[in-house]
């Protein structure tokens, strides 16, 4: 596959090196020193871009992709509250959009037993429910996009929790998620239920950005001769 690295840095690069070993050429690689060269007539010369790059440029990225009429494949988190929007022009354009928080094969077991967990969990309500995640301290967004996804789960299997914060939780009815910022942590998350008499935690660790960046380029395989919104269910089904 040609492949258009749209945001050179910590993933596109990791994404670079693992692309390259799978046999695949990469055609553009744009930080902010080049955004110029991010045009339509670039981007058709891939078959798919892959996009990391920052929570305020995303979404003119993946705009410029549709136009393009190329897949992307996206994992840069903290733009999700124009997730609508985006959806809409993909459909609009016929385009192929495929987004994850999480690109790695082990955080999305994790997403799984997060969610059995969870449904255990809602019988119990003398367990109180919390997160912490930790990243390095370079990251523009809290709390994780990961963080959110486990935690938007666990709302919708655990009754007695309605929304998540990262702030001091106003009522029980609120999951507290503590967003920790420590040297070059890839990224930890763990999930806490603690009661009066015990403790269970579940906890991913990455223990570098190989895992996010190898399930980045299996996403953009899997875009090959596919349209619509996409996500890792549907790749992990394929896989399993
Ligand atoms: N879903 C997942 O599995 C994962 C998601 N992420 C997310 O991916 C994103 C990127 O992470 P990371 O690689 O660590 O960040 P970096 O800061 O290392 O890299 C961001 C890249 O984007 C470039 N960039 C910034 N603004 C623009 C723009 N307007 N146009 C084009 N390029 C631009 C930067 O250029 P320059 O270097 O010149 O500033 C840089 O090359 C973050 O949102 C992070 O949360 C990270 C890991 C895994
Ligand atoms: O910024 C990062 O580094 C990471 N971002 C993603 C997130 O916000 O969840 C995924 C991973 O945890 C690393």
């Amino acid at each position: 596959m040609k492949i258009a690295l749209i945001g050179y840095g910590k993933m596109g690069r990791t994404i670079e090196e693992i692309a390259i070993s799978r046999g695949h050429e990469i055609v553009l690689k744009i930080d902010v020193s080049n955004a110029a060269d991010l045009t339509e007539e670039n981007l058709k010369k891939a078959d798919v871009a892959i996009e990391f790059t920052t929570p305020d440029s995303a979404v003119d990225n993946y705009q410029l992709c549709f136009a393009a009429g190329v897949p992307v494949v996206s994992g840069t988190t903290g733009w999700l509250s124009r997730r609508n929007e985006v959806e809409e022009a993909c459909r609009e354009k016929e385009g192929c959009f495929f987004y994850a928080s999480n690109f790695s094969i082990g955080v999305n077991l994790f997403f799984e037993l997060n969610c059995k967990l969870a449904r255990m969990m809602n019988a119990f309500d003398q367990y109180n429910v919390s997160m912490t995640e930790v990243h390095h301290t370079h990251k523009l967004d809290a709390p994780s996009g990961t963080a959110i996804s486990l935690a938007e789960d666990i709302i919708d299997e655990v009754k007695r929790v309605d929304s998540w914060t990262i702030d001091e939780p106003k009522s029980t009815s609120e999951l507290s998620i503590e967003a920790i910022r420590e040297g070059e942590v890839p990224g930890i998350h763990t999930v806490k239920y603690d009661s009066e008499v015990d403790y269970i935690e579940i906890t991913h660790s990455a223990k570098s950005r190989k895992g996010f960046a190898l399930g980045a380029v299996l996403a953009a395989e899997f875009c090959q001769g596919r349209k619509g919104i996409l996500s890792m269910k549907n790749l992990l089904n394929e896989m399993a």
